[in-house]
């Protein structure tokens, strides 16, 4: 039930994953030259950009430097998008780090005393910054001062140093895991949601006219269903299909050339990949639907644990496809109908009364 036995090493073929919403190199390279460069252009997210189009005009009226954002939301979203548009909007430079790249204070102490007036300050991931750091951040955020430790034990002396007016853009996959001091020192939270595939087909279509390819309103569509909600991911399936279209077809994307292509890919309809199927197929074959325990079910796959819980099912519980339950791990009707399978007569064992079935 292993579903690759022949391929590289586990790591290898997730880094492979079309449908993976982390950047990889290649995106990261491909997505400067995609990204909306001011709010107009920025697809979808209605609230967040009317209530960030507030803050940065009111400041800018002002003539004061914008509050500090959080903005939390899944990966791929558009977070360090945004964090370069409100730059962009503020006509301030920008300077873009990560809280894992920030072990010490003495870090965060370098890049605050380096900014510029009004700079941006795009904080990538911040929920992973070392606890040390996060302190001073805070007395940053406030009173735009920071005390730099000199020295150690008894003889430490803290000096103060006066920092220019800046705004802080923090981003979170995780809101809930940053500590309500840090949280409350933003002035304002936006909250990314998941596109719907009528926003995605508007960024697909954008893209595809930055990367001079020819496509039309249903080839977006077919692109759009299957890309998670996510514009990292719809924008690389839009370029896998483009390859395909060039060399199988006569470089024009409809909704045959998309299918197709995402078909050799093995993104299916609705956007699982191999990885998303195996589970899935292996709770509903080898189990009746569940419920079934985490482990067995990895062990069943041929998958580590954490892969099949990190990598997988969050988004088959998004779709409605698998439930975590006390019992363990359970498929829903629609997964008997996503995959052709016709579920057992009296629900899958111990399933009744949990679905209806
Ligand atoms: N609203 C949008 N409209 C058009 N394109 C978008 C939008 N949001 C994101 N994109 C595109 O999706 C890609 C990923 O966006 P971005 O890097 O900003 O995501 P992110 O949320 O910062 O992801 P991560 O947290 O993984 O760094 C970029 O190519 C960007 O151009």
């Amino acid at each position: 039930m292993n579903w690759d036995d022949t391929g590289p090493d586990t790591d290898e073929r997730l880094d492979e994953r079309l449908v993976d919403a982390d950047a990889d190199g290649e995106d990261t390279a491909v997505e400067a030259a995609l990204r909306p460069k001011d709010l107009d252009e920025f697809v979808g997210q209605e609230k967040v950009r009317e209530q960030l189009d507030l803050v940065l005009k009111a400041a800018l009226a002002r003539g004061a430097t914008a509050d500090h954002v959080l903005l939390s939301g899944a990966p791929g979203l558009g977070k360090t998008t945004l964090s370069m548009i409100i730059a962009a909007e503020m006509g301030a430079p920008i300077r873009i780090t990560s809280g894992p790249a920030i072990q010490h204070a003495g870090d965060l102490a370098a890049i605050l005393s380096s900014l510029q007036e009004g700079e941006v300050l795009f904080l990538d991931e911040i929920h992973r910054m070392s606890r040390p750091a996060e302190e001073m951040l805070y007395m940053a955020m406030e009173d735009f001062r920071v005390d730099v430790i000199v020295g150690k034990g008894p003889g430490a002396t803290a000096i103060p140093l006066e920092l220019p007016p800046f705004t802080l853009v923090g981003a979170t996959t995780r809101a809930g895991l940053l500590p309500p001091p840090l949280r409350d020192r933003f002035g304002f939270t936006g909250h990314m949601e998941f596109y719907a595939p009528t926003e995605l087909e508007r960024v697909i279509q954008r893209s595809a006219r930055l990367l001079d390819v020819a496509i039309d309103a249903e080839g977006a569509a077919e692109i759009a269903g299957r890309s998670r909600g996510t514009p990292r991911i719809a924008n690389r399936l839009l370029r896998r299909v483009r390859d395909y279209a060039q060399v199988k077809a006569d470089g024009r994307i409809d909704r045959g050339v998309a299918s197709a292509a995402l078909g050799v890919y093995e993104v299916d309809g609705r956007g699982l990949d191999r990885l998303d199927r195996a589970v899935l197929g292996a709770l509903l074959k080898l189990f009746g639907g569940g419920p079934v325990g985490l482990s067995t079910l990895a062990v069943a796959v041929g998958e580590e644990r954490e892969t099949v819980e990190e990598v997988a099912e969050p988004f088959l519980v998004r779709e409605g496809l698998l439930a975590r339950t006390p019992r363990g791990r359970v498929a829903t009707p629609a997964a008997w109908a996503h995959l052709g399978l016709v579920p057992p007569q009296h629900g899958g064992k111990g399933q009744q009364g949990l679905f209806g079935a």
